[in-house]
């Protein structure tokens, strides 16, 4: 899996790169620029006027004066934008891309931008040497090139100029707003924050040929989860498995008037793989399970926890369970558990009952739902997943902190953010679907860390593949309906 680095760390990257494979900083800065013109050649742009592309004196503006060569080599119309004063301020690299830059080339100072005259902006001010706070110019620098927004895409390299790579910034005013991040080797830590979504726009991950075990070498905790760490997870079944191998789960959710939480989550565990799926509802609210979904079972009475692999707590639940029975229920248990929705509000009421989750469930809080069993409103990320993080070492529990690139905290003190997902998922009973999702994966014999990394990513993919069918017309239950072709996707029978 792919570590996350800080942006201090980078350096050390680069370095240890260089030292194994012989590869200069300077083809190094060659990569990123490749990569980031392939990535351009893909998207099949038809811009009627030119590329402005604003350069500072670090490698970030290395990056965009090797970008602006390529581009024009490709035909592309390109003016560059300088934001520094002098060229004995660039940095080595930096000053070699400047005398590379072919001569037909409009080299121009940023002062001079005239947004009208451009169909793109490439915003390769500022990436991870941004230290403390902005100085007065670079702050007007940033600010002119937000003067384009509304007139076209702004493509920022590796980070939104003005964004630090690790930190949560409360005030967004200062910062590059881009349609695009295009960012090199690992996600940057602060692209993964809900906010600073407004300035990061869409995020595209640029390989630039560092292996993760280079990055692995390095200290941190925090992950990318993608799609080639997930198909190794999978357990694989042959002609002789049977339903039972697939697992016996329990779904206990619903109440009158929110029945579509249990179908869905049951639905989706079907749709996952599971063998056997009981939903434990109230009995006047059998019909409509037995009608939508005649693959499960029913129950009305608490049941013997031991008869299941897994069992979900918490879509559609309401609040009404006492105390003593949930306690009785936590301490009989000894199945992993997924709890979400209302399980997690009748944790937040009865934080005693925490200490008494069996070991290795799974909690799927959205920020609302977090800042209720946290019992604190938090604006920053990176003060939430500090607190997660703790919570789940000391409690040996899993939590999925949903949302764009969703936060899993692990047990084992990890922390994963998955790739998967679109804008399209935010939509009623998509959280269900999750749920469905994980207590499939834990019936089916998965440990605790395989199911929440598979689940997620799962759930994000197909949240991707019916997202690409409906756009912003998505529902939940489309989210179900493609689960199987999230399966194909990963080529797994
Ligand atoms: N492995 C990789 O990912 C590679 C990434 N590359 C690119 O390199 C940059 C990092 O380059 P670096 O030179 O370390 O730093 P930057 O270009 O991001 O920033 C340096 C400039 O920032 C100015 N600065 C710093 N702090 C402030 C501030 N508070 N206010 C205003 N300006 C600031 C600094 O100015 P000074 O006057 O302080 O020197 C510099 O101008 C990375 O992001 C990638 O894009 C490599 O190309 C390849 C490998
Ligand atoms: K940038």
């Amino acid at each position: 899996m792919l570590k996350i680095l800080s942006g201090n760390q980078v350096k050390i990257l680069d370095l240890n790169h260089q030292q194994e494979l012989g590869i200069s900083s300077l083809e190094l800065m060659e990569k990123s620029a490749h990569s980031f013109v392939e990535w351009w050649a893909g998207q099949s742009f038809q811009f009627e006027k030119a590329v402005a592309i604003f350069v500072g004196s670090g490698n970030n503006g290395g990056d965009g004066l090797a970008i602006a060569r390529l581009l024009s080599k490709g035909g592309i119309n390109v003016n560059v934008f300088t934001c520094f004063d002098s060229e004995d301020k660039l940095s080595p690299d930096t000053s070699t891309n400047l005398n590379l830059l072919p001569a037909g080339i409009p080299v121009e100072s940023w002062t001079l931008f005239d947004s009208s005259r451009y169909s793109a902006v490439i915003d390769s001010f500022l990436g991870v040497g941004l230290r403390g706070e902005l100085r007065p110019k670079a702050i007007s620098i940033i600010e002119k090139i937000n003067s384009f927004l509304g007139k076209g895409p702004i493509y920022s390299v590796d980070l939104p100029s003005g964004l630090p790579s690790d930190e949560s910034l409360s005030n967004l005013t200062p910062v590059v707003s881009a349609s695009f991040t295009l960012t090199f080797s690992f996600p940057k830590l602060s692209l993964l924050f809900p906010e600073h979504a407004s300035v990061v726009g869409e995020l595209v991950l640029l390989d630039i040929g560092i292996p993760d075990e280079s990055h692995e070498r390095l200290e941190g905790e925090n992950y990318y989860l993608q799609k080639k760490d997930v198909i190794p997870l999978h357990r694989r079944f042959h002609r002789f498995s049977h339903k039972g191998d697939f697992g016996k789960v329990l779904i206990w959710a619903g109440q009158k008037g929110k029945m579509g939480a249990a179908i869905l989550a049951a639905k989706a565990a079907l749709r996952t793989g599971s063998g056997l799926v009981t939903l434990q509802i109230p009995e006047s609210e059998r019909q409509i399970i037995q009608i939508a979904v005649p693959e499960a079972m029913c129950v009305f009475d608490p049941v013997d926890s031991h008869d299941f692999d897994a069992i979900a707590l918490g879509p559609g639940l309401g609040q009404k369970i006492s105390v003593e029975v949930l306690s009785s229920f936590f301490t009989s248990t000894h199945c992993p558990l997924v709890i979400d929705a209302d399980g997690l509000n009748l944790l937040a009421s009865h934080p005693e009952l925490i200490a008494k989750i069996p070991k290795g469930s799974i909690l799927t809080p959205h920020l609302g739902e977090f800042s209720r069993l946290f019992g604190t409103t938090y604006s920053s990320h990176l003060d939430r997943i500090k607190v997660g993080r703790e919570f789940c070492l000391k409690y040996e529990l899993n939590l999925v902190i949903k949302g764009a690139n969703s936060a899993i905290c692990l047990a084992d003190g990890r922390v994963i953010f998955n790739s998967s997902g679109t804008k399209h998922m935010a939509t009623g009973g998509v959280g269900d679907v999750l749920s469905g999702i994980l207590v499939s994966f834990l019936g089916q014999g998965y440990s605790p860390i395989s199911a929440v990394l598979c689940g997620v990513y799962h759930h994000g993919l197909a949240g991707e593949i019916a997202g690409s069918d409906y756009g912003r017309s998505m529902i939940a239950t489309d989210l179900v309906e493609a689960i199987p072709e999230s399966f194909l996707a990963l080529d797994i029978d």
